[in-house]
């Protein structure tokens, strides 16, 4: 049974500053993808008990949250990490969207084993979810021809963008992805991507942040979002423009980073 999930209009209606404009209000843009960075934690800034391992924080509310921020991007990003660990599907499952947001995986070095099992594919190919675009640094010449037409045939594909300073840098990765028709992307983790998106020289291209907190310790070892100071002494980051939604047993903190 595909699940189904619904999200009130009147808390919708709340997140609209945070998110991307709608099409007929379209205005910046031609020129720049905008970015919302969003995903659950705990109250110790876990996103998971360990590296590796799926964990659920968001309750149903929460989640229902979770997926119409999918029906309102054209793109949903996230690290290898999270592809390898989570088997994830990455599709909308709002019960009157008809919207499936492109799932991009930042994967420079081929890490992730997908393949006609893995999740995302099999949503692709009854049309319940888009097939991934696969970001890597391995030039498209030495990934091999069947790796290629396998993601090909659902419909996804491999995209090379070289890495500067050992990363993907975060404006480069946007450009390529708005050259690709991509408008909006929502970010969704895990943590190396989170604390990649937030340091100082990345954040600014973040619009929209939209956390939901979960009410638990998840205790050390976790992996947890800490992005690196600006400077010593200096905080990380700080939101503006800051909203708190309760959801049922969660709390969504919305804000505004650079944009
Ligand atoms: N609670 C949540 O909202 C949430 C969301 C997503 C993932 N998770 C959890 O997070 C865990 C995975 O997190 P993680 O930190 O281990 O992995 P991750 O998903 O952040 O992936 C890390 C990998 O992505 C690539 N990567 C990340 N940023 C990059 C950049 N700027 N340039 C180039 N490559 C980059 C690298 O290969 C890196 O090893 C899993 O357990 C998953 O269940 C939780
Ligand atoms: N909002 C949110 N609450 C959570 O409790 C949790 N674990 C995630 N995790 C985010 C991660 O990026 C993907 O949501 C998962 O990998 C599952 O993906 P699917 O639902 O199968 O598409 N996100």
């Amino acid at each position: 049974m595909v699940e189904q999930l619904d999200f009130p209009l009147s808390m919708a209606d709340k997140l609209k500053a945070y998110l991307p404009p709608t099409s007929d209000a379209c205005t910046h843009q031609e020129t720049r993808v905008w970015t919302t960075l969003t995903f659950a934690t705990s109250l110790d800034s876990s996103l998971a008990l360990a590296p590796g391992v799926r964990t659920v924080l968001s309750g149903p509310e929460s989640k229902a949250m979770t997926h119409y921020l999918r029906s309102r991007h054209d793109a949903i990003l996230v690290g290898v990490g999270t592809a390898v660990a989570d088997n994830p599907g990455l599709n909308c499952r709002i019960s009157d969207s008809q919207h499936h947001p492109r799932p991009v995986v930042l994967d420079p070095n081929l890490r992730w084993d997908i393949n006609s099992n893995s999740k995302v594919l099999q949503l692709a190919a009854i049309g319940s979810g888009m097939a991934p675009w696969v970001v890597t640094s391995v030039p498209m010449d030495d990934i091999s021809q069947d790796k290629q037409d396998l993601l090909c045939s659902y419909g996804g594909k491999y995209i090379h963008v070289p890495l500067s300073s050992g990363a993907f840098e975060w404006t480069t990765l946007l450009e390529v992805l708005r050259d690709k028709g991509i408008r909006s992307v929502m970010v969704e983790g895990g943590g190396q991507v989170i604390n990649s998106l937030l340091a100082a020289g990345s954040q600014a291209v973040v619009d929209g942040v939209i956390v939901t907190i979960a009410p638990t310790w998840l205790g050390g070892g976790g992996v947890v979002v800490c992005p690196d100071r600006q400077a010593p002494g200096l905080p990380a980051a700080r939101l503006r423009d800051v909203k708190w939604l309760p959801m049922g047993d969660d709390v969504v903190l919305c804000g505004r980073l650079g944009g």
